[in-house]
């Protein structure tokens, strides 16, 4: 099913928590949608789920507009952080549940409910755990019966808030796994809301980036990782430096420094500046007197791992009154044993590649 959002507007009192969203959702693919606390995640999964209503705009399902349309009549299906498991029922009596309380018109006999739940529990791999109550399953195993539970009735449209947020790094990370397995072969029209950009980018075919209500960038992994299209999307996607300047010809002016950037068509002369380079994408020299770069002192060197992280901070003149910039620079371990630096060393940093984006 495919799902379709038109200039949603939704305000909680005088707080813009959408603003004029709109959204397309193909059917059968995964869609992340990510951003940080408050941005209005939830927010929008649940007017699309038709818990909570809009105060401007259409949500169409397959081309049909749900103004008019229940909850129920939606086929949506529902995974929330916390389990949402009825702690009374066994894991059989969960899944089997939203079959159960069909009317009876539609209410499957006893036994095609058994067979379907035992079914839905081997496609996530919990059959063995039928007669369990929920006290008695990990977390990680409770968000798969809650999955199960979810697909029982068929959903055309599957909507996760966080299903994997209550859970430690490791099982988290399974479970992305085996949730983009599940969704290949079920190919139901998905949207997961995170506020992780590791599990937006490895688990989505497209991700959403949002910002206080509104959509910043739209695009598969690999496109928005590569290309953000906004200093929100580039300082939230990975680690990065910050550099704030003004642009004067191919230099950019720090403070006392001087960066070189080949962005000269597209900046104006005399523009404030914020540049950005990830860590990877800075080098480190021992000559400080002259030349480009920012001077800077190395704080730490974290040398495990293939790559070494050397952290610094910028050399302000005594009497500047500007917040330190710290920097954050990413060598392969060997180039870093070979250089032999030392915490407290004067250096300076040249950016390889910088990504200028205008102050508004
Ligand atoms: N019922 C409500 N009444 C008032 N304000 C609300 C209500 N629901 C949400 N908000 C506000 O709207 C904003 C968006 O909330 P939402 O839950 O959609 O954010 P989110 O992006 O999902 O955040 P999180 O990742 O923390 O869950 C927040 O600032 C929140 O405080």
């Amino acid at each position: 099913m495919s799902i379709e959002v038109k200039n949603i507007n939704k305000s909680f009192g005088n707080f813009v928590a959408l603003n004029n969203v709109s959204l397309d959702f193909p059917s059968g693919e995964l869609v992340a949608l990510l951003g940080p606390s408050g941005c209005g995640k939830t927010t929008l999964l649940r007017i699309i789920a038709g818990l909570e209503t809009s105060d401007s705009g259409n949500i169409i399902l397959d081309g049909v507009d749900t103004a008019t349309t229940s909850v129920r009549d939606r086929q949506v299906g529902f995974v929330f952080q916390h389990y949402a498991l009825f702690k009374h029922m066994t894991v059989f009596d969960n899944v089997a549940f939203g079959l159960q309380v069909k009317n009876r018109k539609e209410r499957p006999s006893k036994e095609e409910i058994a067979h379907k739940v035992h079914e839905l529990l081997n496609l996530v791999q919990l059959d063995w755990l039928h007669d369990r109550f929920p006290a008695q399953l990990s977390g990680g195993q409770r968000q798969r019966i809650a999955l199960a539970r979810a697909l029982a009735v068929e959903p055309k449209v599957l909507l996760l808030d966080e299903p994997f947020g209550a859970l430690d790094a490791k099982v988290r990370k399974e479970l992305r796994r085996w949730l983009r397995k599940l969704h290949d072969e079920l190919n139901i029209t998905s949207i997961f809301v995170t506020h992780d950009q590791e599990e937006a980018l490895e688990v989505a075919d497209r991700v959403v980036l949002m910002n206080q209500g509104n959509i910043e960038q739209i695009g598969a992994p690999d496109e928005v990782y590569a290309h953000p299209a906004t200093p929100f999307v580039y300082g939230f996607l990975g680690n990065v430096n910050l550099f704030h300047g003004r642009v004067e010809g191919d230099n950019i002016h720090v403070g006392k420094n001087r960066l070189q950037h080949d962005q000269t068509n597209t900046i104006s002369d005399g523009a404030s500046v914020i540049a950005f380079a990830r860590p990877h994408e800075l080098e480190i020299t021992e000559e400080i007197e002259n030349g480009t770069g920012v001077l800077a002192t190395i704080d730490r060197i974290l040398s495990f791992g293939l790559n070494a992280k050397v952290e610094l901070t910028a050399s302000n003149s005594p009497d500047s009154k500007e917040t330190p910039q710290f920097y954050e620079v990413e060598i392969p371990r060997t180039e870093l044993d070979k250089r032999g630096f030392t915490e407290g060393q004067r250096v300076r940093i040249i950016p390889s590649q910088l990504r200028i984006f205008e102050k508004s």
